[in-house]
C-alpha cells in the first residue's frame, strides 16, 4: 500500500542526502536519480521538500511519470483523494467473458443514437470525435470497450519503453507474442476473427461481433505511441503478409501456417518488391522454376524494403512461374531455411520495422505451398492492396493527430514574448490546418471502411481501389503537413531526439517511409482517377 505523508514531513527532505519533491500530490524520492537527472541535479535541489509541479509539467510530458514511477514514487500526500484503479482486461482462452460494457451514459430521453463513453484528453480534434463525446453511426459499446483495453494496455505496457526501444531500434518480443496472446493480431487480418487458428480472444470483444472498426480501433490505438518503427515491428509483416494465406492458400497451407503466425509465436512478411520492381509489380524477376518430379519450385531472386523480413519464418513471396508480365506471376510461401538470407537495411525513419534485403538462392519449395493458382498470382496481390492501404491510411491519420495533440498540449504551456503560443495567432493558424485535414481523412476513411464493411471482397477490390489509393495519398499528405507544422511549433525540442518533442521528431523522420511504400503518392494519385473512371464507365458514367 502506497504510504500519505503531511506536506510538513516532505519538507524536511530537501538536502542532496535526503531529497524528496512532489507532482500533482504524488511524493518522488530523487536523492539518488538527481545525479543521473538529464536537466542537473541543482535544479532538482532547488524545489527540494517542496511541490514542483508547475516546474515538472513546464519540463516534461506524461511519458516521463509512467516511466520512472516504479523506482522513484514512495507515496502521496495526505491531501490527495483516492482514485480507484481501473483494471485492464487480460488476455483470455476461449470461451470469452462477456463483453465489458461501457458505463451507461446519464439516460435521457430516448434516441437511436446516444454518444458514447468520453476518452482521452477532449484537446478538441485530439482524438476521434466519437471519443469526444459526437454523434457516430459506426460505434458502440464493444468499440468503446476495445478502445478502453488497447489505451490501457499500451500507457501501461508500451509507452513507458518506447523511446529506448525505438532508439536501439529493436522492440522486445514479448509485444509481438502478447499481440498474439491478448488475441488482437487475429482481428487483423481484413476477415472477421478467424476463431479456428487461435485459442485466443479479445477480452472486450466476442470473436462474433468483430468488425472492420474494431480492427481500426487495434491499430489507431497503438499509433498512439507516435512511432511507425513501433507499429511495423508488430504487424508491418503481419498484416500483409498473413491475409493472402488465409484468403487463397489450401486448407492444408493454412494449418501449417496460420495457427503459430496468428498466436504471436512465428513471424511472416511480405516479399514482392525487388530492386528493379517496386510498384510496377508485374515486372518482377525472382524466378520459381518446377523440378522435373514436379513436387518442388527452385527459387532464385533478391527482394528488397522487405519489413519484418530479417526476423520471420515466413515469406509470402511473390515470384516469376511462367512468362513475362503479370500473367507469369505466381506466390509461394516460403519458409526460412537453406538458400534463404537476410540482411537488414538501414532507414532514414521507421527505425525498428526491420527493413530487409532478402536472397533467394536455389531454395527448394514443395508445390503445395502455392497460395492461390500457378501464374495466377497477380490477382492474389492485387487483392492484398486494398487492406494494405486501408492500414497505411489509419496509421497515417492517428499519426497526424498525434502531431497535432502533442503542438496543442506544448502549445498551451510555451510561453514566448509574455504570451502562450496558443495565444499567437500564427500558432494557431498552424494547429487549425493541421486539424481540419485530419479531420476529413478520418471521415473519408470511416466512410471507406464502411464501404469495405458492406461490400464482398471482390467487389471492394474493384470498386474501392480507385478511391483508396486517394485516400492514402489524402493521409500521407495530412501526415507530413502535421509532421511539419508540430516540430516547428515544437522548435528546438521537436529537433532533438527525446523529451518533450520526442513523438514529433521521430514522427518527422517516419513519414517518408508512409509517403513511399504501399504505393507512392504519385502513383497513388494517378490511379486513383484512372480506376475511379473505369469503375465509374461501367455504372454508366455520363461525361
Ligand atoms: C520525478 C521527477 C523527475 C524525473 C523522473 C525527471 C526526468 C527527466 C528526464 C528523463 C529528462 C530528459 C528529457 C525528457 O525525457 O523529457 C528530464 C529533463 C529535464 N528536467 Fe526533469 N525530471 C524530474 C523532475 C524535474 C523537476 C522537478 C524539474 C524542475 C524543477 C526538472 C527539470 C528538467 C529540465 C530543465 C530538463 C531538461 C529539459 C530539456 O532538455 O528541454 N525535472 N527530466
Amino acid at each position: 500500500m502506497s504510504k500519505t505523508f503531511k506536506a510538513s514531513e516532505v519538507a524536511e527532505h530537501k538536502t542532496p542526502d535526503s531529497l524528496w519533491i512532489v507532482v500533482d500530490e504524488d511524493v518522488y524520492d530523487v536523492t539518488k536519480f538527481a545525479d543521473n537527472h538529464p536537466g542537473g541535479k541543482k535544479i532538482l535541489q532547488r524545489v527540494g521538500g517542496k511541490d514542483a509541479s508547475k516546474q515538472f509539467w513546464k519540463y516534461h510530458n506524461e511519458g516521463i511519470l509512467n516511466k520512472y514511477k516504479k523506482d522513484l514514487h514512495i507515496g502521496s500526500l495526505d491531501t490527495k483523494k483516492a482514485v480507484a484503479p481501473v483494471a485492464a482486461p487480460k488476455a483470455v482462452e476461449a470461451p470469452k467473458p462477456a463483453p465489458a460494457k461501457a458505463a451507461p451514459a446519464e439516460k435521457k430521453e430516448e434516441k437511436d443514437n446516444e454518444p458514447l463513453e468520453l476518452a482521452g484528453s477532449l484537446i478538441p480534434f485530439g482524438d476521434p470525435s466519437w471519443y469526444q463525446g459526437y454523434f457516430s453511426p459506426y460505434y458502440n459499446e464493444t468499440h468503446v470497450a476495445l478502445r478502453n483495453e488497447v489505451r490501457a494496455w499500451v500507457e501501461e505496457k508500451i509507452e513507458p519503453g518506447l523511446n529506448d526501444w525505438d532508439k536501439a531500434k529493436a522492440y522486445p518480443t514479448w509485444i509481438y507474442e502478447e499481440m498474439g496472446s491478448r488475441g488482437y493480431l487475429a482481428g487483423l487480418l481484413g476477415l472477421g476473427y478467424p476463431t479456428e487458428y487461435t485459442p485466443y480472444r479479445v477480452a472486450a470483444v466476442p470473436a462474433e461481433k468483430w468488425d472492420l472498426y474494431h480492427e481500426f480501433i487495434v491499430t489507431d490505438e497503438l499509433c498512439r505511441t507516435g512511432s511507425g518503427g513501433f507499429i511495423w515491428n508488430i504487424i508491418g509483416g503481419y498484416a500483409i503478409g498473413l491475409p493472402p494465406v488465409l484468403k487463397f492458400g489450401s486448407p492444408e497451407l493454412r494449418q501449417k501456417v496460420l495457427p503459430d503466425v496468428v498466436q504471436g509465436k512465428k513471424r511472416i512478411c511480405l516479399a514482392i518488391t525487388e530492386p528493379d520492381a517496386g510498384s510496377d509489380v508485374a515486372n518482377i524477376t525472382c524466378e520459381a522454376k518446377k523440378t522435373p518430379c514436379g513436387k518442388f519450385y527452385i527459387v532464385n531472386g533478391e527482394k528488397k524494403w522487405i519489413t519484418n523480413g530479417v526476423w520471420s519464418d515466413w515469406f509470402t513471396v511473390a515470384v516469376r512461374t511462367g512468362g513475362p508480365g503479370m500473367g507469369g506471376v505466381s506466390v509461394l510461401v516460403i519458409p526460412r531455411g537453406e538458400g534463404v538470407t537476410t540482411r537488414q537495411m538501414d532507414c532514414m525513419g521507421v527505425h525498428g520495422s526491420g527493413t530487409t534485403y532478402v536472397t533467394f538462392e536455389d531454395v527448394k519449395v514443395p508445390v503445395e505451398n502455392l497460395v492461390g493458382k500457378e501464374n495466377q498470382g497477380f490477382k492474389v496481390i492485387m487483392m492484398n492492396f486494398n487492406h494494405e492501404r486501408m492500414g497505411i491510411i489509419i496509421q497515417c491519420t492517428r499519426f497526424a493527430r498525434v502531431c497535432y495533440e502533442e503542438a496543442m498540449k506544448y502549445a498551451n504551456k510555451r510561453k514566448t514574448f509574455g504570451k502562450k503560443l496558443i495565444e499567437h495567432p500564427v500558432i494557431r493558424m498552424k494547429l487549425a490546418q493541421m486539424a481540419r485535414q485530419v479531420e476529413a481523412t478520418h471521415n473519408w476513411l470511416e466512410n471507406m471502411i464502411y464501404q469495405c464493411a458492406q461490400m464482398g471482397e471482390q467487389e471492394a477490390a474493384l470498386k474501392l481501389g480507385g478511391a483508396i489509393a486517394g485516400l492514402k495519398a489524402q493521409s500521407t499528405v495530412t501526415f507530413e503537413f502535421c509532421a511539419r507544422e508540430a516540430v516547428q511549433i515544437f522548435g528546438g525540442l521537436g529537433y532533438t531526439q527525446g523529451g518533450q518533442g520526442a513523438k514529433v521528431e521521430r514522427l518527422y523522420r517516419d513519414v517518408r517511409g508512409y509517403a513511399i511504400p504501399g504505393g507512392s503518392e504519385e502513383i497513388m494519385l494517378d490511379l486513383s482517377i484512372r480506376q475511379s473512371m473505369k469503375v465509374h464507365e461501367v455504372m454508366g458514367m455520363k461525361l
